[in-house]
């Protein structure tokens, strides 16, 4: 169903709670059912992509408890899951299909795991290629490229491996399935990325030791259940911040958002472009979290590239919006990752902010957008993706005419009650 938007050029002002960290729901219910014992997790995301991996576990037969944002876990640990019968659905989630890859490689059972239609065209070889040296035994199309992905558990050992591509997910992947490898596991990471992982594994009582690039795990290691508090995600809270700042006499307050270093790209970037930006740091145990204070700024373009990429890849299709708004040139560089997500996001995002138009140019590895432009209303598409979604929705607050957008229930996949917080804000 198409979704009208007709904002008319509103002040946004008001108080929002995102929901939860999608990166962090995934892991604490893989964690919980990889622990013996009772599991709880505060301020989960009931995002799609989150009750996709919770419908995997209760496949394998963990018990998994739902009330509202509160999940409780009773699991019997790795060695209680049970064969599956039937096909594990990731659905949408390139982070379920991944990072349960390194867990079902370990089993001591068959199992098949596959997606969407997006999920069957993103690659999978970054996975089964070191899980493979760690003796796994995986099939699929292409030599195992894309899903559906047949596992038969075998036992597994630890390997030297240095990541070919900056993704926390092929890191995760590894981390997980050496939980249950012979060996220490030492994984380089060249250029840093999300450490929710390592941090979520400590927190489970896991010994996991970092130097400098390098990560080390040994196998045999038990978690023990714990209770986990999941904050904002930092990654849905720059859509609101992206309205805030291109909406003129507008200002929002966003609470409790994860503040993690490896995710924090997006406030430096917003900051170096000359946003009014306040950050009021909680006092929390494990993941770092913050309120933000975000005020409509006069904004100017910045380059974009290098380390700094895998701390906002998500956030490219919304900064690429803010830039529209910006004095001068924004460069994006080094970001062709993202052209293996939900969707090619550096076509989809040039062509979809173009038809209102913006001034973007695609680049095999980013984009460069010369702003500020004027964007008028236009019939925007997703192609099924949920930061497509959101960020033509936050686009048609600056737009002179309506906005449709072709497929909004795909936001739900990462921001359940996105538009519905948007229309919160409106003044
Ligand atoms: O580990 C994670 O939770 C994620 C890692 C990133 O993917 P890559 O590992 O493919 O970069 C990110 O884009 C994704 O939304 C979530
Ligand atoms: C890339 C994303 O997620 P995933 O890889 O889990 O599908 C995302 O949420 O933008």
């Amino acid at each position: 169903m198409t979704l009208k938007l007709d904002y008319k050029k509103p002040s946004l002002k008001g108080n929002i709670q995102v929901p939860g960290d999608k990166s962090i729901s995934h892991r604490s219910i893989m964690f919980g059912a990889m622990a013996s014992g009772k599991t709880t997790i505060e301020g989960f995301l009931l995002g799609a992509d989150c009750l996709s991996t919770i419908s995997c576990f209760r496949k394998l037969g963990v018990d998994i408890d739902l009330n509202g944002e509160v999940v409780t876990i009773n699991s019997k640990g790795a060695e209680g899951w049970k064969e599956p019968s039937e096909v594990l659905d990731a659905g949408n989630s390139g982070t379920t299909t991944r990072l349960m890859l390194g867990l079902l490689a370990a089993t001591n059972f068959h199992t098949v795991i596959a997606g969407d239609e997006s999920i069957a065209k993103r690659p999978m070889k970054r996975i089964v290629d070191p899980l493979r040296q760690m003796g796994a035994d995986i099939r699929g199309r292409q030599n195992g490229q894309f899903t559906p992905l047949a596992i038969q558990g075998t036992k597994l050992s630890a390997i030297n491996y240095t990541l070919p591509v900056a993704s926390a997910q092929v890191k995760s992947a590894i981390l997980l399935a050496a939980l249950y490898a012979n060996g220490v596991t030492q994984i380089e990471e060249r250029v840093a990325t999300r450490d929710h992982t390592e941090i979520m594994l400590s927190h489970f009582g896991v010994d996991i030791k970092r130097e400098n690039t390098a990560i080390r795990l040994e196998g045999g290691q038990k978690l023990t259940a714990s209770h986990v508090k999941v904050p904002g995600d930092i990654s849905s809270a720059a859509f609101m911040l992206g309205a805030a700042l291109i909406t003129k006499n507008s200002e929002v307050r966003l609470q409790n958002v994860g503040i993690n270093p490896t995710r924090t790209g997006i406030l430096d970037v917003v900051k170096q472009m000359g946003a009014d930006l306040e950050l009021i740091e909680m006092d929390t145990e494990g993941e770092r979290s913050a309120e933000l204070i975000i005020r409509s700024s006069d904004l100017k373009g910045v380059e974009i590239s290098g380390a700094l990429i895998p701390r906002l890849i998500d956030e490219i299709p919304v900064i690429a919006l803010i830039a529209t708004q910006c004095h001068g040139t924004t460069v994006i560089r080094d970001a062709e990752e993202l052209r293996v997500k939900e969707t090619d996001r550096i076509s989809a995002v040039v062509a979809e902010l173009s038809k209102m138009g913006a001034d973007i140019t695609a680049t095999e590895d980013g984009m460069i957008i010369n702003g500020p432009t004027p964007l008028v209303g236009a019939e925007m598409q997703t192609y099924g993706d949920h930061r497509l979604g959101m960020m033509a929705a936050v686009a048609s607050l600056v737009t002179e005419g309506h906005v449709l957008i072709d497929d909004p229930d795909c936001i739900a996949v990462s921001y359940p009650g996105f538009i519905e917080h948007l229309n919160s804000l409106l003044r």
